[in-house]
């Protein structure tokens, strides 16, 4: 049996600059991952089956479960015709605008890869993992990127500077293509993306702070009010900046003093299940 980690990410800025033929939005965002963990194991199997378990009753055990697309996909590009089992120990909330289900996927190639020996590099995987979805081949490496074009295109750049993550998320979830559907690119306040790459190359905490920006976040907001309310807590407990992460529901806020990510934990505790004080990952 072997194991991987799939982390979670969240958005410091997301930018939508138009809608393309393909229906998909072109994109403009900056992805950082975090130690907030799915654990994932593999193993091989006699029989050509790919099995998926998880004890989270949200995530599903057959062939929408983006694992599965994922080992599918590399068992019929390697031409592997054994089967393989997938444990999947969910950690990361479900739904959320934590690219859980894609950081799945993409721990799925990195752990069949190696299960396998197939030896495929990380731009090999990344090219398999855009046929899956948009925010997964962002998940084979991790760290601070760039992603442009639908999410796919990759720039690594600057690591957050040293701080802690609080991220709360409330009791909904919320369906990407839902909130793309109704994106009205005229309408918005579009992120300073330049200015938010130089605060991550200065590692200027406060320029970071001051440069989150998702235009997707008004869009959810106006769907459920219980995210206002979280923002809300967040900077009466004295978050510096707030944001909501991808399409949502999940709030998040960096934080450097550790007493203060305390607080602002206990602040959202007993208002939401889902809060975690985390911190940035570099890349794999
Ligand atoms: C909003 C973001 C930000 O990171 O993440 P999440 O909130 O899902 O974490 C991503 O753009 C989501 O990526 P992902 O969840 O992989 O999306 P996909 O499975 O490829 O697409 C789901 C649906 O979202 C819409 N979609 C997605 C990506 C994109 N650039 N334009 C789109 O319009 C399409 O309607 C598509 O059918
Ligand atoms: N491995 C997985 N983990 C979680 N959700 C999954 C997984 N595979 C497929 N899904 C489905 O994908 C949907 C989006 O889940 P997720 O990836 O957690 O959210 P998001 O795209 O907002 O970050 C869920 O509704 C779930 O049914």
């Amino acid at each position: 049996m072997l194991f991987e980690k799939a982390p979670a990410k969240i958005n410091l800025t997301l930018d939508v600059l138009h809608k393309r033929d393909d229906g998909y939005h072109e994109v403009n965002m900056i992805m950082t991952t975090v130690d907030l963990y799915d654990r994932m194991s593999f193993e091989v199997l006699d029989h050509d089956e790919i099995v998926v378990e998880s004890e989270n009753r949200f995530v599903p055990d057959n062939e929408h479960n983006l694992a599965y697309q994922a080992a599918q996909l590399f068992k019929r590009k390697q031409g592997i015709t054994q089967g393989v089992k997938i444990g999947i120990d969910k950690q990361i909330p479900v739904a959320a605008g934590l690219a859980g289900g894609s950081s799945d996927a993409a721990a799925t190639l990195r752990g069949l890869n190696r299960l396998f020996e197939t030896n495929l590099t990380y731009e090999q995987l990344e090219a398999l993992a855009e046929e899956i979805g948009s925010d997964v081949p962002f998940c084979i490496k991790g760290g601070t990127q760039l992603a442009q074009g639908r999410g796919e295109k990759l720039t690594s750049i600057s690591q957050l500077p040293p701080c802690y993550v609080v991220i709360a998320k409330p009791n909904i979830g919320v369906s990407t293509k839902d909130v793309y559907k109704q994106v009205d690119v005229a309408q918005m306040n579009h992120p300073d993306t330049q200015a938010m790459i130089e605060a991550l190359d200065a590692q200027d905490f406060d320029g970071v702070c001051n440069q989150l920006n998702n235009v997707l976040e008004p869009i959810t907001v106006n769907m459920h009010e219980e995210i206002a309310q979280i923002k809300e807590r967040m900077e009466k407990a004295g978050a510096p900046g707030v944001l909501m992460s991808g399409s949502g529901p999940t709030v998040y806020t960096l934080v450097q003093q550790e007493a203060k990510a305390e607080r602002i934990y206990n602040s959202l505790k007993g208002f939401c299940h889902d809060v975690y004080v985390v911190h940035a990952l570099r890349s794999s």
